[in-house]
């Protein structure tokens, strides 16, 4: 086992000490005055040997110009998404033709005007799920796990309940959607027909929740992890506070976990059964639903991990991650299914089983990286690594408070390969899950895949960076023992 020992530590952190400003798991996001910044508002690795006129430059474009951007961008993307979905069967270039035929703002004010305004029926089913969730959330129990301790000095508490909740969830549906079907003749497919409403609402409640948060951090946060960077623009978007807390229930278990990422796999029940009763069974439907279904399985079975990720222990609940899990996960995340329910293809019973064996391998891939690295670190390094003992660095670190601690960089296995070789495994298990599509239709069961292509290169510069603040010369040796950032030997 490679280890770097207390003393040489000692020694390295004294040399790093005078270049590395003190950091730790989350200094990111501890004083947003300079940084934090969002996956798609990182800088480089070399920010501080830029001139101050380009760095004032660059600070405009990230804290204030690409917020806009973005605020101004996003809500628009999702009805695009849609509607190229339900109007333009899945082809960018005919929606490109509406915006050639009718101008830039003639295109958007005639997609627009396919927007319904929210029935009565879409607010009651959004506002009696919110409120299903939360009961799950505060009843089902759940074994306590903490998250990493932040900047401040505090550790969030979690009760470990999300796999409970999502196979409720699932079992609620079925039991609602046989209900309905039998005794009152309604569909939850009504989803899918006024999926218009659906994301205008979630437009609306997100950006005015954001407002909320936005003011509840700077008046009432619930930890000291929180503040203002003095720019409105940002702090709206990024968020005044790491971890907030409203009504008793963590802001962010909500958004990422109980709504995000369990109104997706309702979503992608919801638009099969479109499918189904429009076409019958139809194999590439089956595949994809089935594929996402494991992922989502996984992602629950895992979700205390993910309390331990840049998610959640950098950014905080700002437009970015609460806007981004609210509307940007139903509107993108399951735009796969949706663009499959107007193209049903026949696969044939040897393409379905190839893709669904290549998908689930895929996803392992992505869990076990995930999970070994929660495992090495758990077991202090003693432990045994596909058979091996691990290559560690123990890296050291300084909290805000001047206290050093210490954590464990793994270079074997998966993190042997590449920094973020699991991002490989994410980009391929979505892959699997929207090749059902196969390649006669348009792009648009392609976009999530393109979109996380984007968002995970940009994610492990920006991994890069943060650890490379916190750990200084630990990780630029780590650097020298792991050199690929994602795919090994190539980037
Ligand atoms: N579908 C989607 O949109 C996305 C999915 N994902 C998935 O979410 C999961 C989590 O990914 P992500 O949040 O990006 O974070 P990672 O799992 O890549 O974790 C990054 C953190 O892990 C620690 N770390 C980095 N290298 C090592 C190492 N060699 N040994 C031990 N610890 C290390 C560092 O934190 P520390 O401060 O603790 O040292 C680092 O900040 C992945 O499965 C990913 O594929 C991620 C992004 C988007
Ligand atoms: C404002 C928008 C332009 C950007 C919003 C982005 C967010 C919706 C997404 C950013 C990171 C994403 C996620 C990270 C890690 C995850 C773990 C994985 O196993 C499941 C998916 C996810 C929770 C994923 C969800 C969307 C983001 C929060």
């Amino acid at each position: 086992m490679l280890q770097v020992d207390a003393a040489d530590a000692q020694r390295i952190l004294l040399q790093a000490g005078s270049r590395s400003r003190r950091h730790n798991a989350d200094s990111d996001a501890s004083d947003s005055n300079d940084k934090g910044g969002g996956d798609l508002l990182s800088t480089g690795l070399h920010e501080y040997q830029a001139n101050p006129l380009i760095q004032a430059l660059k600070h405009f474009v990230q804290k204030t110009l690409m917020p806009i951007f973005l605020m101004a961008t996003t809500p628009t993307l999702v009805i695009l998404l849609w509607f190229c979905a339900v109007h333009c069967d899945n082809s960018f270039t005919k929606l490109g033709a509406i915006f050639s035929e009718k101008s830039f703002i003639g295109g958007l004010a005639f997609v627009w005007s396919h927007v319904h305004s929210p029935s009565p029926a879409i607010v009651a089913i959004l506002v009696s799920y919110s409120a299903f969730a939360l009961c799950l959330m505060r009843l089902v129990p759940g074994n306590t796990v903490y998250g990493p301790l932040t900047p401040k000095g505090n550790r969030p508490q979690y009760t470990d309940n999300g796999f409970s909740c999502f196979l409720i969830t699932i079992a609620a549906f079925l039991v609602v959607t046989v209900v309905c079907k039998t005794y009152f003749s309604v569909s939850p497919t009504i989803v899918y027909d006024r999926f218009d409403e659906v994301l205008l609402v979630l437009n609306i409640f997100s950006m005015l929740f954001c407002l909320l948060l936005y003011v509840k951090g700077l008046l009432a946060p619930s930890t000291s992890d929180s503040g203002s960077s003095g720019n409105v623009i940002f702090d709206y978007y990024w968020g005044t506070e790491l971890y907030p807390r409203l009504l008793g229930f963590d802001v962010k278990v909500f958004t990422n976990c109980r709504f995000g990422m369990t109104v997706w796999p309702l979503l992608v029940c919801v638009f099969a059964l479109k499918s189904y009763e429009l076409h019958g069974p139809v194999d590439s439907m089956l595949v994809s639903a089935l594929l996402q279904m494991i992922y989502f399985a996984k992602f629950f079975w895992w979700e205390a991990g993910y309390m331990c990720t840049i998610d959640i222990m950098v950014d905080r609940a700002g437009y970015y991650i609460c806007w981004g899990c609210l509307v940007f996960i139903p509107g993108l995340y399951a735009s796969v299914s949706l663009s499959l329910v107007n193209h049903p293809v026949h696969l044939g019973l040897p393409l379905s089983v190839l893709i669904v064996t290549l998908g689930v391998l895929a996803i392992y891939v992505n869990y076990d990286a995930d999970r070994q690295k929660l495992y090495v670190r758990n077991a202090q390094g003693e432990c045994l690594v596909w058979g091996r003992k691990p290559v560690i660095l123990r890296a050291r670190y300084m909290l805000d408070s001047g206290e050093t601690r210490e954590s464990i960089l793994l270079a074997s296995g998966w993190w042997g390969l590449a920094r973020h070789f699991h991002y490989v495994a994410e980009i391929a298990l979505t892959f699997c899950w929207s090749v059902p599509a196969l390649f006669s239709g348009g792009l648009l069961p392609y976009t999530y895949c393109l979109w996380l292509v984007l968002l995970l290169t940009h994610r492990s510069y920006r991994d890069d960076e943060k650890c490379g603040k916190k750990y200084g010369q630990f990780w630029v040796q780590y650097r020298q023992l792991v050199p690929s950032k994602i795919i090994p030997y190539i980037f």
